[in-house]
């Protein structure tokens, strides 16, 4: 079997006394699209925090392409994080005071890249998500639907090997969330990236090639959609 891009393993997570993952495990293959869904509170953010290291888990692992994130010093969990996971929330987070071409281009510019070089990229990343036109907007000036698209850029354009989503399309109508998914989930396959996407959104759900139901921190079941 090839290495998984993304294993999280017996994953467990408090927020104090609040428990969230009760020992949560699942391999996501190389080009593989899984759907986190399940009520409310029932831990989807969770999950999808702890797999890209902004939470860390009281128990359980996370490998990314291999790597076990909580073996690597400090430095080369950041560096992996950068390299190799891209994040796409529910409102985007884009820096508001940059441009969106700047702020797709900051994921390189962290890691060192020449600025006309990375400017360049994230305008043909742009490009691709449909809003080159917008390159020099900033975010406020742009709908939901637009800050999603250059969301997306912004998470891809390190190529990374794991796309983590959490309700990309839950600020957006149901027309530009379908618009956006399609970019969502051609861009990543088109890279041959796993994509993990947290959904209230039964249509995303069914687009994916697996759906993984959590309920109160639980795998409660796991349907093969593809
Ligand atoms: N920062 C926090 N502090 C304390 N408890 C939290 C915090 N974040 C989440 N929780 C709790 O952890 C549990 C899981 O929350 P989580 O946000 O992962 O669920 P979710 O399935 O993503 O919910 P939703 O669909 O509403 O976004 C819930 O009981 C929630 O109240």
């Amino acid at each position: 079997m090839t290495t998984p891009a993304l294993q999280l393993s017996g994953l467990e997570y408090a927020y104090r006394r609040n428990v969230a993952l009760r020992g949560v495990s699942l391999a996501v293959a190389p080009g593989e699209v899984v759907a986190v869904t399940g009520a409310s509170g029932c831990g989807k953010s969770t999950l999808l925090h702890c797999a890209a290291g902004i939470l860390r888990p009281d128990s359980g692992t996370v490998q990314v392409a291999g790597q076990d994130l909580s073996t690597l010093a400090e430095q080369d969990r950041s560096a992996l994080r950068r390299t190799s996971i891209g994040i796409v929330l529910q409102f985007g987070q884009l820096v508001p005071d940059l441009s969106l071409a700047d702020n797709v281009a900051l994921p390189l510019l962290l890691g060192g890249a020449k600025r006309d070089a990375a400017r360049a990229a994230a305008v043909q990343w742009l490009d691709r998500v449909g809003i080159a036109d917008e390159a020099d907007a900033v975010p406020a000036q742009l709908s939901g639907g637009q800050t999603q698209r250059a969301a997306i850029a912004r998470a891809l354009i390190t190529d990374p090997s794991v796309v983590l989503a959490d309700e990309p399309t839950g600020s957006v109508d149901s027309r530009a969330g379908q618009d956006l998914l399609k970019v969502l989930l051609q861009s990543t396959r088109d890279r041959g990236a796993a994509l993990v996407i947290v959904t209230h959104d039964n249509l995303i759900a069914a687009s994916a090639d697996r759906e993984i139901r959590l309920r109160d921190g639980r795998i409660q079941h796991e349907v093969t959609l593809r």
